[in-house]
């Protein structure tokens, strides 16, 4: 008899993620029999249940290695799974609900491993090392030939960031760490070409093969860095509608007894002491919710006696927040609420109308997380526990409720009356906020120019929109390319430059000649672009999947890590690792095509149409496209200053307000291919004070919609390269562009604390983990 192709399919995903037939059957048989043979749950998330159900059965064999407890115990935990199960699926239930974009279909996940910085004590400015496959040389389609030239060899690349905590969580910036392959210095495998980068850093040196996953401690959830001003993520207060479905949150406890509760009677005209304060419904949103009291209005809106409809906000000491609306129904007195989503509905349908709303993302709840938002956003009083409203609540939601209609005003701004602050902000842009809290010691630039953060730098415009809070855009000044501070040693002569780095014979577009040039040479024989200006699909696919299976790919240690050496030039302690990236190699200056030759992509600069916007789930700044991008389209590249690793170590550890500081980028991506850098040669970029728009990509964990590659334009040694973002699927306009910093966030001994991840991915390693099986990793 033929196998169930549904049987074949689970044992196959199950084997890619490395457990055996055997392993797999049984459980699967129990799965089936307990969830009545629904595929779908088993199938669902890639198997996840299934892994979850193997991992349980493989920890508790590992905890009773004597007891025969297959059948019962797989049973049990079987049963244990399917509640669990249910529980995540009401949590995804909200997550899905406050994504924005689409999550569309996923490989199974394997999570990355990442090796921990062992030097606590070190204020390091590396990223937590990003976990990355190990991958043979010879393997990567556009792998420099290791028979060519030492930078031929550098086809590693890692980028690992590490997050920094910012004041009022701006500003942040990935630290990536980037890595190549040294024929010398190879742990590991058959091809000789074993790298590894900074993200695989473990603190014992780690073979190739080492899953050290096993042998860390999973003790718990990272320390949340930054200092969050989105909304709290326990907000279990009551919602202002109740929902249908409730959904159980791992955390969610009863809103304990509110400190404060704000009544509409207790108005204190504009004071912002913990007094509390209510208004009347004299915004646009309250009036557009009051104007539901003709048809319907829930279950707190039964207030007969008030003739107009009620805001009141109640707030308790660990931060939770309750905002209540009361409506008067006695115009209809036999309202109710019978279906959430149809009242929604209705009014987004009376907002889009009253509104003009062009905003697709749109949506009643996110308006009323807006208002949470922006309620958040408020600045505490210094004596006081509970947060605290300022001004009037009414007219703060309507500026967030007018920008999130017109999407392309200009945004909010801080501080002081939030009412008219908001109308300010409309008329005059950012160039009227208040810059004093801002300005940095070095006279980083507070002020941007909303209708196009770039200055002009860049060929197109990058407008900067906040339809969610009053929050700022951080300081930093606006450069396009990368900039050196002082030490790094950037050389872009042209002596240095070989036949063998150059294709001075070509002439026109080297892609459309029938063999390849030599810079093509350079990427494993082939270009890396197509005549359409995409990264290839193998090149993307290529790097994605070093990405999420780093455990596969290559790694490199260094005789003398010049990471270790900017920690402690006493003690150099050693090279945790580093792992193989592909390289594009790009024709430049000495080569003989033109400048529209087709193999000449990042060095044109940013293309599309981009925006920084605010995102609404919590992450602060963001960056989206505003038109569609197809698959292996080139966004934009990491620009920032570029240090030395001395200097980064320096900036990161005497920083007075290290949540100031950014996410340094670390160049280590063809470290391996020297036996000794000097510290001039060891880079980074920091896009803390001069950056580009990539300093706005968010994180995340995965199915990202960036990926980063590194690029050779001007150097071939690759001391210094570009790190360009490249679309890893088809983008739709108006999605977020994303990119997996590789951040290790149960790494809590790394000086830079890792942010509480919102990303909303599936996936998402700093996950709420509800079972055991969550804590394990994929491989
Ligand atoms: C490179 S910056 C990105 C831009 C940043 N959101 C801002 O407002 O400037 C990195 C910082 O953004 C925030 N961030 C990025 N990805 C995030 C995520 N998935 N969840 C929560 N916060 C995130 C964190 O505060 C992080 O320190």
């Amino acid at each position: 008899m033929a196998p169930n192709p549904r049987v074949a399919k689970a044992f196959r995903a199950m084997r890619d993620i490395g457990i055996p037939e055997e392993k797999t059957k049984p459980v699967l048989k129990n799965l089936l029999k307990l969830y009545e043979k629904n595929w779908e749950l088993i199938e669902e998330e890639n198997y996840r249940a299934l892994a979850d159900a193997i991992f349980d059965s493989e920890e508790a064999e590992i905890a009773e290695p004597k007891k025969n407890h297959d059948n019962d115990n797989a049973e049990a935990e079987a049963e244990e799974q399917k509640k669990k199960l249910e529980q995540a699926e009401r949590l995804k239930a909200i997550e899905e609900e406050t994504q924005i974009p689409e999550e569309p279909e996923r490989p199974l996940k394997r999570l990355r491993l990442r090796h921990q910085d062992g030097s606590s004590s070190s204020a390091n400015a590396n990223g937590t090392p990003l976990k990355k496959p190990k991958l043979e040389i010879d393997d990567l389609p556009f792998a420099i030939p290791r028979s060519q030239s030492r930078a031929k060899n550098a086809t590693a690349e890692t980028v690992s960031v590490s997050p920094e905590p910012q004041a009022r969580n701006k500003g942040k910036q990935p630290v990536i760490t980037d890595t190549e392959p040294d024929e010398t210095n190879v742990s590991g495998s058959d091809s000789g070409l074993r790298l590894r980068r900074l993200r695989d850093k473990g603190k014992e040196p780690v073979s190739s093969q080492t899953s050290s996953r096993e042998l860390r401690s999973h003790s718990g959830r990272p320390s949340v860095g930054a200092s969050y001003k989105g909304p709290k993520p326990k907000q279990t207060g009551g919602p202002l509608i109740k929902p249908k479905d409730e959904p159980i949150a791992d955390d969610a406890s009863p809103l304990p007894a509110p400190l404060s509760v704000i009544r509409p009677e207790s108005v204190t005209n504009g004071d912002s002491s913990t007094e509390n304060l209510s208004t009347e419904a004299n915004n646009s949103i309250s009036n557009v919710l009051a104007s539901l009291n003709e048809t319907a209005a829930h279950e707190l809106a039964a207030v007969p006696d008030e003739p107009t409809t009620k805001l009141d906000i109640a707030s308790s000491s660990d931060g939770e927040i309750k905002i209540s609306l009361t409506c008067n129904s006695t115009q209809n007195p036999n309202v109710s609420v019978t279906n959430v989503d149809m009242l929604l509905k209705r009014m987004e349908d009376r907002c889009l109308k009253s509104y003009k709303t062009l905003d697709p993302n749109f949506s009643v709840k996110k308006l009323m997380t807006c208002m949470c938002d922006s309620l958040l956003d408020t600045d505490p009083e210094p004596d006081s526990t509970p947060p605290i409203v300022n001004g009037s609540v009414g007219n703060e939601v309507e500026g967030a409720c007018e920008n999130g209609v017109h999407d392309t005003e200009p945004p909010l701004t801080v501080n002081g009356s939030v009412g008219n602050e908001v109308n300010d902000a409309s008329e005059n842009g950012f160039q009227d906020i208040e810059p004093q809290s801002q300005l940095t010691a070095d006279g980083t630039r507070s002020l941007h120019d909303i209708n196009d953060i770039a200055k002009g730098q860049e060929s197109v415009i990058i407008s900067l929109v906040n339809t969610v809070n009053t929050e700022c855009p951080p300081a930093f000044h606006y450069i396009s390319g990368n900039a050196v501070f002082q030490n790094a040693y950037v050389n872009f002569s042209l002596a240095r430059i070989g036949d063998d780095n150059c294709c001075s014979a070509c002439f026109g577009d080297c892609l459309t000649s029938a063999t390849g040039c030599a810079c093509a040479l350079q990427s494993g024989g082939e270009y890396a672009y197509t005549k359409e200006g995409l990264a290839k699909a193998e090149l993307i696919d290529e790097c994605i999947k070093m990405n999420r299976d780093p455990q596969k790919h290559c790694l490199f240690y260094c005789k003398e890590c010049p990471l270790e050496r900017s920690k402690n030039e006493e003690i150099v302690e050693p090279c945790k690792g580093h792992s193989v990236r592909s390289f594009i190699k790009e024709c430049w200056l000495k080569c003989g095509c033109n400048k529209q030759c087709g193999n000449r992509v990042v060095q044109r600069g940013i293309q599309r149409k981009l925006q920084v916007f605010m995102t609404p789930g919590g992450k602060g700044w963001g960056l989206r496209t505003l038109e569609d991008l197809p698959k292996g389209a080139f966004v934009c590249e990491y620009v920032g200053e570029v240090l030395t690793n001395a200097e980064l170590y320096e900036r990161v550890s005497k920083s007075s307000n290290k949540d100031e500081h950014a996410y340094p980028v670390l160049l280590d991506a063809d470290w391996g291919a020297e036996s000794e850098l000097k510290d001039e040669e060891a880079l980074c970029l920091d896009a803390t004070y001069y950056g580009n728009v990539a300093r706005f990509i968010n994180h995340r964990c995965f199915d990202s919609t960036l990926v980063e590659i590194p690029v050779e334009i001007e150097n071939p040694d690759h001391h210094y390269y570009h790190l360009a973002f490249f679309t890893t699927r088809k983008v739709k306009a108006f999605e977020e562009l994303t990119w997996d910093y590789g951040i290790d966030f149960d790494d809590e001994e790394h000086p830079v604390k890792a942010f509480k991840c919102r990303c909303g991915s599936r996936f998402c390693r700093n996950m709420k983990r509800p079972y055991r099986a969550r804590k394990r990793r994929y491989n």
